[in-house]
């Protein structure tokens, strides 16, 4: 089967440093694979690479077509990307802004459909956002933006979702909101999911494969038990942590360096 995203051999510079250094990776149609590693080690950048935001190097290519072949409607249809910190329009309501994310269905000269305000008042709620449509995207906190975030994404309905730290903002009881409904589309309309993630307990049990990245190049892929590891983490995130056995997958616990 085509992957959804294949990479191969990707640089990207930026100013005068090399931030991506011959980064491959393919992600199956279908799954979830989560980028992990240290700050600054390159994984928002390889997302905006993927999402066809930066000038690159090597090749990348969706669903079997080389990015820079794929029309801008087309990778708009197909792809939605939720960056770290979007652009966020002054003055505009949640509702219009989650509606922007209807655009790719809209003719040029018309308007949006019935349809398209059904799908926005149906991802709101599912979002736990019922009741900020009107409200003014300003004046919502960290938590709730960032679910507006991801409504405009999944407004797309696209087949291929790019998340920059989506849960960051997010309280506990949200995290695990808003990644089963990722999870869930995933399951039952095919959707592929890339994602960069600190928290790799959660990575490791929301993501069929995780890549970590380390100074722009890849150091280590597979499953959250192959990556997961003490060894590995210790050596490239400079931590002390634990990795214990979890119903879903290891949880990696970080240890206090000096003892109490
Ligand atoms: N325009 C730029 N010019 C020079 N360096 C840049 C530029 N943009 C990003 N960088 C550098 O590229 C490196 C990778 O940045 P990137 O945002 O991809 O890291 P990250 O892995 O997502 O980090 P974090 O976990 O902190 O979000 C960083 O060292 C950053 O300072």
């Amino acid at each position: 089967m085509t992957p959804a995203i294949e990479v191969r051999d990707l640089h990207v510079t930026l100013g005068k440093a090399a931030i991506l250094r011959g980064v491959d990776l393919t992600v199956e149609a279908g799954s979830w694979v989560a980028v992990i590693g240290p700050n600054g080690a390159g994984k928002s950048t390889l997302l905006r690479a993927i999402g066809g935001l930066l000038p690159t190097g090597g090749a990348v290519s969706l669903m079997g077509t080389p990015l820079e072949r794929l029309r801008r409607r087309t990778r708009a249809r197909m792809v939605a990307t939720v960056a770290q910190t979007p652009v966020v329009p002054p003055g505009m309501s949640v509702f219009d802004y989650v509606l922007l994310g209807r655009t790719p269905f809209v003719s040029l000269l018309g308007r949006e459909s019935a349809a398209d305000l059904a799908a926005v008042t149906a991802l709101l709620d599912r979002l736990d956002l019922a009741g900020f449509g009107d409200r003014e995207l300003d004046t919502l906190s960290g938590g709730e933006r960032q679910r507006v975030f991801l409504a405009r994404a999944l407004a797309q309905e696209p087949s291929l979702l790019l998340l920059d730290e989506p849960t960051s903002a997010l309280d506990i009881g949200h995290q695990q909101e808003v990644l089963e409904l990722v999870d869930t589309l995933r399951r039952d309309q095919g959707l592929t999911v890339l994602a960069t993630m600190h928290d790799l307990s959660i990575a490791g049990g929301y993501a069929d494969r995780l890549v970590l990245l380390a100074d722009g190049a890849v150091v280590a892929a597979g499953t959250a038990r192959e990556v997961l590891t003490e060894e590995i983490l210790s050596r490239f995130y400079k931590a002390r942590v634990k990795v214990i056995d979890g119903e879903d997958g290891p949880l990696v616990v970080p240890v206090r360096v000096a003892p109490r």
